[in-house]
Formats: structure tokens, sequence, C-alpha cells
């Protein structure tokens, strides 16, 4: 093999665990045959970004450039690239590559795919390391390279890459997005408030389960909930017991599933998509009695990915954002950490993330 080319690229990098993270120079391959290589412009903040930063699943390596949400537009395509041009919107979400041939990736479903290559943190056929989008720009193959509809604002459309596939995802595979059910979202936070809002697209009744009466409000006039109901009020749970064909569970800490199960009808099923860094307790008595059934879901194949982003598009369904600078990024994981967002934090990186003048 011959030289490997190169470019340089910029970012922000965790160097360590401690949760912080500083300015960061490395480089990305030259744009493959296959390949689009595209300048970032935004890029959303996970809360799986701040699980990584602080290697809270045990399996980050340093530096780390995280970032899973990525939108911007197309600067340069390889010569076999055939779905994308220069100057397309495009954006990249948790993956860049897989092996292509396994029944999960035959099926689509490139997120089961036992060799999948995350965006970040992930070792490359090339031996390097994948770094996601807190980045100046990004290379990745075409094949996992999603099309932004033109009605959706960049900024505000850059969480459903992660966040809105994650909830769309198991909401079809488990039947839960037909007119009439029922649905709960626990913990209303960057994948709970898109979960709103792809469910009452998809005409289901929602109901919104939180910890505490503070989003109540929000919930129902601003995100569309139909209900609204207190996990720590035995009073409110009791009164809802046995009501709901499905919930997604989007909390990121430990907490008791008990509560959850006893709002399922019979035969409901509850979807754990957040990822506490330790085990929860499962309660068998509820499942056995009711046939109840707790599953767990990861973000999305690619296609479905790209039908979640269209049917965004056409219910304009985007993510609420706040839109901050690159040097806010440290202090907005502190404010994620104690779920003090509303509901999406989006880094503005085109503008604010200093350029590399190579590019
Ligand atoms: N399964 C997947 O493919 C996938 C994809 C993306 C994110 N995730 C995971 O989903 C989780 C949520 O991600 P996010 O970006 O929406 O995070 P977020 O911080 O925006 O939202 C988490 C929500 O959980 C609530 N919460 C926190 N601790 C709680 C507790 N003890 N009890 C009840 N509620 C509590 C918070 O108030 C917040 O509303 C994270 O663990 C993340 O890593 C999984
Ligand atoms: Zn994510
Ligand atoms: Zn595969």
């Amino acid at each position: 093999m011959g030289k490997v080319l190169q470019k340089e690229a910029f970012g922000l990098a965790a160097k360590d665990n401690s949760g912080v993270l500083s300015p960061f120079s490395f480089t990305r391959r030259e744009t493959g045959e296959k390949d689009v290589r595209f300048k970032v412009l935004f890029c959303g903040i996970c809360h799986s970004d701040l699980h990584m930063v602080k290697n809270e699943w045990g399996m980050s390596t340093y530096p780390l450039v995280p970032g899973h949400e990525i939108v911007g537009v197309v600067t340069e395509v390889g010569a076999k690239v055939t779905k994308f041009k220069t100057g397309e919107k495009v954006g990249v979400g948790c993956l860049v590559s897989s092996c292509g041939s396994c029944d999960s990736c035959t099926e689509g479903m490139e997120n089961y795919c036992p060799k999948s290559i995350q965006t970040y943190g992930f070792p490359y056929y090339d031996n390097t390391i994948t770094y996601g989008g807190y980045s100046d720009h990004m290379v990745c193959e075409e094949g996992f390279v999603i099309r932004i509809p033109d009605n959706l604002p960049l900024d505000a459309a850059a969480p459903l890459l992660c966040a809105g596939i994650t909830v769309y995802s198991p909401m079809k595979y488990h039947g839960l997005d037909k007119p009439g059910m029922h649905i709960g979202v626990v913990g209303l936070g960057g994948l709970g408030h898109v979960g709103v809002k792809f469910a009452k697209a998809m005409g289901t009744k929602v109901t919104v389960i939180s910890t505490s009466e503070k989003k109540r409000d929000e919930a129902i006039n601003r995100l569309g909930a139909d209900a609204f109901l207190v996990s720590r009020d035995p009073k409110q749970i009791k009164d809802a017991m046995g009501t709901m064909d499905g919930i997604i569970d989007t909390v990121s800490a430990t907490h008791s599933l008990l509560p959850l199960l006893g709002l399922l009808k019979h035969k409901g099923k509850l979807v754990m998509v957040g990822a506490p860094e330790k085990p929860l307790e499962l309660p068998v008595m509820p499942l056995i009695f009711e046939r109840k059934m707790v599953m767990g879901s990861m973000i999305g194949g690619i296609k479905e990915t790209q039908e979640m982003i269209d049917m965004a598009g056409k219910h304009n369904i985007t993510a609420d954002i706040e839109l901050i600078s690159a040097d806010y990024v440290n202090t907005a994981m502190e404010r994620l950490e104690k779920a003090d967002v509303r509901y999406r934090f989006v880094i503005d990186v085109a503008n604010t993330l200093k350029p590399n003048p190579n590019l």
C-alpha cells in the first residue's frame, strides 16, 4: 500500500475521563472513491457523548472527539459516489461503516452488525481511530451519509441523527406507531422530547412520565403530549395503571422499573433506550403475570434513519435546541449532567470552532 494521504482536521477532544474537552489537532483520510467529505456546520451533544467522555461505559479511548449528531455541507465527493454532490446538506449519525454482508447488514440494520464502526472512538480499517463531529470536517462512506430534507433548519435537525432515530426505530419495529395506541415516554431530555414529537406525528396518544412536576406545562403545551405523570407520585401512577401499549424509557441513570411495568397493558412493551452505567433491577412478577416484555434498542439502520428524517421533514419535526458556541462545550456538559437543558445542546461548529486554515 502506498503512502496514505491525509487532511488536517481540528476539533475538541477529551484527553482523559475528567469530563473536560480541549482543542485538538488531528488528521482525517483523503476522500476515497466512495467517500463524502463535508464541512461540519452543527453537531448535537448527546448524553452518550457525556457517558463516553467520562468513560462511564468502560469502553472509551483517548483522545476522544465526540459527536454523532453531525450536519454539514458536502465539499468533495469520491469518483464512485453517486448519491451526493458538493453543496448538498448532509448528516452522519452514530455509524460510519459496517461489514455489509452479515444478516443485520443485509436487512438494513447496520446498527446491529457485529462489525459496525461507530462515528467516534472506534478503530477504522486503516488502523486510525474514528473521530466525531465536534470538529471542522468529516469524511464518511456514502452509504452512511444521510440527506437532510431542505425544509429543516440544520441546527435543530442535527439531533435527529441520534436522538430521533433512537426513539423512531423501536416505535416502528415494535408496532408502537399505530394511531390510537397509548405510548409512554420516560425522561424528557434530548431523546424523550423528540420521542413525544414522533409519537404524536404517528397518531398515538402520548403520556410523558417524569420525576417531577417541573416539565408538565412544557410537555403538554409546547411539545404536544396528551398527559403527564409524575413517576414518584403513587396516586398518579395508580390512576394510569394498565393503560399503555408501550413505553420508551430514555432515562440516563438508574431508576425503578416497577412503576413503569405497572403502567403497561397486558402484553405491553417496555423499550429501554437510555443506557445507565449501572444495571437496573428487573421485577419479574409483572412480566410473568401479564406477559409483559422488556427489551432494548440501539439507534437504527441507515435506511430507516433516512425514512425517519424524511418523516421529520414532512411533519416539521426538529429538536428544541440551545445553540452554543464551541467554547461553551464544557459548561454544556456540566449542565447536561444535571439535566439542565431544553432539550438539546447543539454546537455552532462552523461559526465558533477555530477553523483549520488548510481545509
Ligand atoms: N439506545 C441508544 O441507541 C441510545 C442512543 C442515544 C442515547 N442513548 C442513551 O439514552 C440516554 C438519554 O440520552 P439523552 O441524550 O436523551 O439524555 P438527556 O440527559 O438529554 O435526557 C435524560 C433524561 O433522563 C432524566 N433522568 C436522569 N436521571 C433520572 C432518574 N434517576 N430518574 C428519572 N429520570 C432521570 C433527565 O431528567 C433527562 O430528562 C443516555 O443514557 C444515552 O446514553 C441511547
Ligand atoms: Zn447519541
Ligand atoms: Zn454486518
